[in-house]
């Protein structure tokens, strides 16, 4: 146990919820403040219905017991089922038994807010932050930015108030502190395929279900319920674009036309397309992440990424892994606790932000090649007969802990490997053959 200070968190979402968890564990009053109502009481209405949890997340929710009672809220799925507009293929994730898990969002956090509450954590909803005194870690809250404000003194802060955090926002404003922010010129909407009758699913419920269409792509996510969120990922602009897709028939010619077995499981496509919002899509860096011993920032505030690789939240939850790794070995010394954590993350956040930007290639236009399939196959036959000289790029980032940064070396040398593999004369048709293999044993050499 650490000397017990008074700590705030900022965000009661998914990293500052499970943060408090370990906090309140490691023997600290905490407080956590949103600036939204409690999302126990209310219809949830965020958007990204549904997330995919994959071994970092499990591993911090492991971390403090709480793994388990998630684990009876989430749907594995071990493959890709990759709906191409005349067929459907099939790209398992990893090894027998290895999934992603889709889960809630909105059923993870609150069942997240009750277990910190049972820990002795306090939660302040209807609050927003304003602003924060870094020196003395002191919070500014109030009803509107340019009303009166009440002020909250704390030994310690913690930013958890996700991609446009308020906490980051005063640490910006300080010389030597980097910050960039770059949005896709590519938004998402989320649609609905809705349960049968009898609450089945309408497709396989153990895939992640992908068109891939080169330029966009949707994508769906099961749930509990026997519905599936439909996610279309789009420009904004341009031809095939939401900005182009003006009205009803558009929409569902579009749909038609270039997903047409979606057509029938989506029964409110038009309605939904026009009532639910377009968002848009950011990649946020910065550093430093910390200011002394008094202010951290953590989970989607120091490194919101695109969702293309199903790693925003498992990266946040890796932070709160690394963080405690940090308190149990440097005790009551945070600014060192606090220099080591942010030295130890901020290679692999920009890893990981790299490789799920990279990853909406592979997903809207490489799941779609023959070539990326067959390098798939020549990649699981040899590392089920050498699994110690490979693992693949996916199972590293999704199905290890190893660190992110390592996971993206490691697969560009491995991607250089299978390129000059697949050049190979008939590959076709002797991908599986002692002559592939020596090939690559022999190229792993040349480091
Ligand atoms: C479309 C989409 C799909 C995704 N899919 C996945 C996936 O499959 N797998 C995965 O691992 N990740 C996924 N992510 C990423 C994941 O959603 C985020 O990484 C994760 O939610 C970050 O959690 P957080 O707690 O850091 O921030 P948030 O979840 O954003 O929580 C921040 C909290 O802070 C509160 N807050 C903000 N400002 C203030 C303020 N000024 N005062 C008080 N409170 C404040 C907010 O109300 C909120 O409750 C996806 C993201 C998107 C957009
Ligand atoms: N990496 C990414 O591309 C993105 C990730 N996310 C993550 O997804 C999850 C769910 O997000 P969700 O609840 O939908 O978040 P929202 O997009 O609803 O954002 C929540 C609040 O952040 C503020 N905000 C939104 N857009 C901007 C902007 N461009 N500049 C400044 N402030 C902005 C708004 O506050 P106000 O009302 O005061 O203006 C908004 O109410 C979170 O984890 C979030 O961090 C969210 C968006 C993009
Ligand atoms: N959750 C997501 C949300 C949006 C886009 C992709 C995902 C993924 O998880 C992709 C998955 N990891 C894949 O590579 O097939």
């Amino acid at each position: 146990m650490q000397t017990p200070l008074k700590i705030a968190i900022v965000g009661s979402g998914l990293v500052g919820s499970l943060l408090a968890i370990y906090l309140k564990k490691a023997g600290h009053v905490v407080h956590v403040y949103d600036r939204s109502p409690d999302i126990r009481k209310i219809n949830f209405s965020g958007r990204s219905i549904n997330l995919a949890m994959s071994n970092r997340g499990w591993k911090a929710l492991d971390g403090v017991g709480v793994g388990e009672s998630v684990r009876e809220i989430a749907i594995p799925m071990d493959k890709r089922a990759i709906h191409l507009v005349d067929k459907l293929n099939f790209q398992n994730y990893g090894q027998e038994g290895e999934s992603i898990y889709s889960i809630s969002r909105g059923t993870l956090n609150r069942k997240m807010i009750d277990l910190a509450e049972q820990a002795g954590t306090e939660f302040y909803f209807d609050q927003k932050i304003w602003d924060v005194t870094l020196s003395d870690a002191t919070l500014h809250i109030g009803e509107t930015e340019r009303g009166e404000w009440e002020e909250k003194k704390y030994d310690m802060v913690f930013g958890a108030d996700g991609a446009f955090s308020r906490i980051r926002h005063r640490m910006q404003r300080q010389s030597m502190f980097n910050y960039s922010q770059e949005f896709l010129n590519m938004g998402y909407k989320e649609l609905n395929i809705p349960a049968n009758t009898d609450a089945t699913h309408k497709l396989d419920k153990n895939s992640f279900h992908i068109w891939p269409r080169g330029k966009y792509m949707l994508i769906a996510l099961p749930n509990l319920d026997g519905s599936f969120t439909c996610t279309l990922f789009m420009p904004f602009e341009g031809e095939n674009s939401f900005e182009s897709l003006t009205d009803r028939k558009m929409v569902e010619d579009f749909f038609e036309k270039n997903f047409p077995d979606s057509i029938e499981v989506i029964p409110k496509l038009a309605e939904d397309f026009f009532k639910n919002p377009t968002s848009t899509l950011v990649t946020m860096k910065c550093f430093p992440w910390t200011y002394e011993d008094k202010i951290a920032l953590i989970g989607d505030a120091c490194h919101a990424i695109v969702p293309f690789y199903g790693q925003g939240m498992n990266a946040g939850f890796e932070d709160i892994t690394v963080l405690n790794e940090m308190i149990e070995k440097y005790g009551d010394d945070w600014k060192k606790i606090f220099s080591e954590y942010e030295i130890s993350r901020k290679p692999n956040a920009d890893a990981i932000a790299e490789l799920s930007y990279r990853n909406f290639m592979e997903m809207s236009t490489k799941t779609a090649d023959e070539k990326f399939l067959l390098q798939k196959k020549i990649e699981k036959a040899f590392s089920d007969k050498h699994p110690d000289k490979w693992i693949p790029l996916y199972s590293r980032v999704t199905f290890s802990d190893r660190p992110y940064a390592e996971a993206l070396a490691i697969g560009d040398f491995q991607n250089g490997i299978m390129e000059e593999v697949l050049r190979t004369d008939d590959i076709e048709n002797i991908w599986n053959s002692p002559e592939i293999e020596n090939k690559i044993l022999e190229l792993l050499q040349n480091v």
